[in-house]
């Protein structure tokens, strides 16, 4: 590995000093070396893709240092880029941080669950979700944006993970559309070599087909960028923009799908649900010090602002606590800030609204490297079952992101949702105030 540059503290302003201080973070994070020294993480593609370590390695010319708690993933210096690499253009290696990777993986995905990405585009965790899923269960992805949704449908094409994927143009503070279970029951609707035997009609919806390859995809959303976003309002209905061969869409008309919507039935719903809604980015140790160029008055518009802050709690808590009946668990994710305000306070709005609740500890991160955050424990008061506990993850000595956790689930074991905050990138930590 190359050796470190020291870079000079960016002058933090008093605003932003202010907001530090007023959240608990220690400004001295944003002023050290680590964006130079932090490193990068690649995620290689589940089944054979260990077996091109060596080649991705030769490609790269750096060695690969595995995650040892994070399978799958492996730390690259930062200043390797991966997007023009053959093993990268032959979708055998994702980027992907591994706070994003913790954060999946603490929502505890089994092959069969049925999954609800509420804020999926561009898609890294879709994917991921998709490994983990396999060739059973389903992954609904929704997202507000319809152009970040086109992108997230080209990477499930590149990486042949859609087989089991819908994606809707939606906004996930009103989506109601519930998992196409009842395709379970279609499997008797099929002979041995899996082919339908009930009658598609012409209102049926047939095999998804693209019209362009992921290549000209992703060109074309190149073309695209600049050009206004396509960014839908208010609840309308949601816009089907993906699915796949075994998505439980191909033989539904319209109205059976869009009939399947809100149920008080938890056997309905979602066994697992992913709330990455958007942040301020202050957790971004990359992203703060790129306003010594922008200009610190950016950051007091795009950071600081207690509007927009307000706003973003406002849709963290929304989405996440949007009709728990049908949600199993539910992580939701705050990936690049640290405030209390869009993490503890989102948590604990969701708590206070599932007054049977309590907080517990995550099973999957007793072998991260990872501190504690704020994590308020609450007496067991009945029947749901809550765990929250926001914590550190530490890379490489430094202090690379907080994952906060909620999980909630009905003690008889059949109705769990979970909530869960993550700054990725390696970027920042608020302080332990324990
Ligand atoms: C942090 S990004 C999600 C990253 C994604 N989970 C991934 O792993 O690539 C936040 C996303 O939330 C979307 N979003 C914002 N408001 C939304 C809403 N009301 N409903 C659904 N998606 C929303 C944005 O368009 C954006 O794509």
């Amino acid at each position: 590995m190359e050796a470190t540059i020291p870079v000079p503290s960016p002058p933090l302003p008093d605003a932003f000093l202010d907001f530090l201080n007023e959240n608990g973070l220690d400004p001295s994070i944003y002023a050290s070396t680590t964006s130079h020294t932090t490193p990068r993480y690649i995620r290689v593609k589940p089944g054979d893709g260990e077996a091109h370590v060596p080649e991705i390695e030769a490609e790269i010319n750096c060695k690969l240092e595995r995650v040892d708690w994070l399978p799958g993933f492996f730390s690259i210096p930062p200043q390797i880029q991966i997007a023009s690499t053959n093993a990268y253009r032959e979708g055998k290696i994702y980027g992907m941080d591994a706070a994003s990777g913790a954060a999946v993986l603490a929502l505890d995905v089994s092959p069969g669950d049925h999954v609800l990405d509420l804020c999926a585009a561009p898609g890294a965790k879709l994917c991921m979700l998709s490994d983990l899923l396999g060739s059973s269960g389903s992954l609904t992805g929704v997202d507000v944006a319809r152009h970040r949704l086109a992108s997230c449908r080209t990477i499930l094409q590149k990486y042949a993970l859609g087989d089991r994927c819908r994606l809707f143009v939606a906004d996930g503070t009103s989506f109601s559309l519930l998992p196409l279970r009842a395709y379970e029951s279609e499997k008797k609707c099929l002979n041995s070599t899996g082919t339908l035997l009930f009658e598609e009609t012409m209102d049926t919806f047939k095999e998804w087909l693209p019209k362009r390859s992921w290549k000209e995809r992703k060109r074309a959303s190149k073309e695209r960028k600049g050009i206004v976003s396509q960014i839908v309002q208010g609840p309308q209905e949601p816009e089907l923009i993906f699915y796949g061969q075994h998505s439980g869409v191909v033989g539904l008309s319209k109205s059976e799908l869009f009939r399947a919507a809100w149920s008080n039935s938890s056997d309905t719903g979602y066994d697992k649900v992913l709330v990455d809604a958007e942040c301020t980015h202050d957790g971004s140790i990359r992203h703060i010090q790129k306003f010594e160029h922008w200009g610190w008055k950016t950051l007091q518009r795009r950071v600081l602002d207690a509007e927009r802050t307000d706003t973003l709690a406002h849709l963290q808590a929304t989405i996440s606590s949007l009709n728990t009946c049908w949600i199993r668990f539910l992580l939701q994710l705050c990936f690049y800030s640290l405030t209390v305000a869009q993490n503890e306070n989102v948590v604990e709005q969701f708590l206070s609204g599932n007054p049977s609740a309590e907080l517990q500890d995550i099973d999957a991160a007793k072998n991260w490297p990872c501190k504690s955050g704020q994590a308020v424990m609450t007496p067991i008061t009945g029947f749901i079952l809550l765990s929250y506990v926001i914590i550190t993850i530490v890379l490489s000595d430094r202090v690379a992101s907080t994952v906060n956790c909620l999980f909630h689930h009905i003690a008889n074991g059949e109705q769990k949702s979970f909530n869960g905050g993550n700054s990725t990138n390696c970027l920042a930590h608020r302080q332990s105030k324990k």
